[in-house]
Order: structure tokens, then sequence, then C-alpha cells
């Protein structure tokens, strides 16, 4: 009788496992380092299916940057200031919240230490929002973001 040959065990992982999606960042910027009674909400303008949903401004982190370095640097090309970073909004993940298409998003508290906001790119409107539920809430955000929200008001709202 022979033996039946042992099947043969894949050496690598197939392109489409293998890519590792590149991780999000996300501002929560706050008014100031020391109140904390407002956030900076922004509106998305694209893409489509995105497009008038609310965010925590912020984008993919490049190869080679830092996820503090890649917000710092995204807050500077969409909204137009500066910013410097707080404490992580942690999730139970150490990559951070799980959004729709299975990355996961690291949020940064952060205030804004020059210029002047203006939705430079990516949103058509931002607005200062108080850290209640009946305002953050009021907002339409991404689906994903609301675990974010319900975090952002245990740890600093009424
Ligand atoms: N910035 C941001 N993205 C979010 C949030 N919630 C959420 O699901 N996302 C999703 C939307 C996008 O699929 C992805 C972030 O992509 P992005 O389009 O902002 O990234 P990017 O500026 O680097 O753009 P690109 O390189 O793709 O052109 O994460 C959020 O609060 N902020």
């Amino acid at each position: 009788m022979s033996r039946a040959s042992s099947s043969a065990v894949p050496t690598s992982t197939p392109p489409s496992q293998s890519k590792k999606k590149r991780g999000v960042v996300g501002a929560a910027i706050l008014d100031t380092r020391e109140s904390r009674k407002q956030l900076l909400a922004a509106r998305r303008s694209a893409p489509e299916a995105l497009a008038g949903l609310w965010e925590f401004p912020g984008g993919k982190v490049e190869p080679g940057e830092n996820a503090e370095s890649a917000l710092i640097r995204e807050v500077k090309e969409e909204l137009g200031v500066e910013i410097e970073l707080g404490d992580e909004i942690r999730s139970d993940h150490p990559d951070g919240w799980l959004l729709a298409n299975g990355a996961r998003m690291r949020v940064f508290e952060a205030w804004i230490v020059a210029g002047e906001t203006a939705p430079l790119e990516d949103h058509d409107l931002l607005e200062w929002t108080d850290v209640t539920t009946e305002a953050l809430y009021r907002l339409e955000w991404i689906p994903a973001d609301f675990p974010i929200v319900d975090a952002l008001l245990a740890r600093f709202g009424e």
C-alpha cells in the first residue's frame, strides 16, 4: 500500500493576505489642553461613500512614518494648523479602533499650537462641538467612529 503523499504546504502567503493594511491615525482636537470642553469635528467631502459624514481629521500612516508624525502631517495638510499631541484615546487593541474596512485607527488628543483652521483637503466643513452627548450625537459620524466618540465622552464629557 502506497503512502499518501502529504498535501503541499504553501510556502508563502498570497499577496492579498500578506499586504498589511496601512494604519490610520485620527486627531481628537480639543479646544485647549486645560479645558477640553470642545472638539473639532470635520465633515468629509470625499469619497462619495463617506461624503457628508463627520470624522476625526487624519489619514493613513505612510511608509517610514510613525503614528504621531503621520497625524501631525495629515492635520497640517488637511486643516492648515500645527498640532501638539496628548494622550492616546486607546481602544482594547494596540493598533487602535476597528474601521469598516478592517483597518484600525489610533486616535490621539491634540491641541492647535499654530495657525487658523480651514478645510483645505478632504473636508468641506469644520465645527467646534461641545463634548456632550447631545452635541456630539447631533453630528452624523462615520459609523465606526461612534465607539471613539463614546470614549471621548467618558473621558471628557459632562
Ligand atoms: N481620517 C479618518 N479616517 C477615518 C475615520 N473613521 C474611519 O472609518 N476612517 C476611514 C476612512 C478611510 O477609509 C480611512 C482613512 O483614509 P483617508 O482617506 O482619510 O486617508 P488619507 O488622507 O491618507 O488618504 P489617501 O492616502 O487614501 O488618499 O479611514 C476618522 O475618524 N478619520
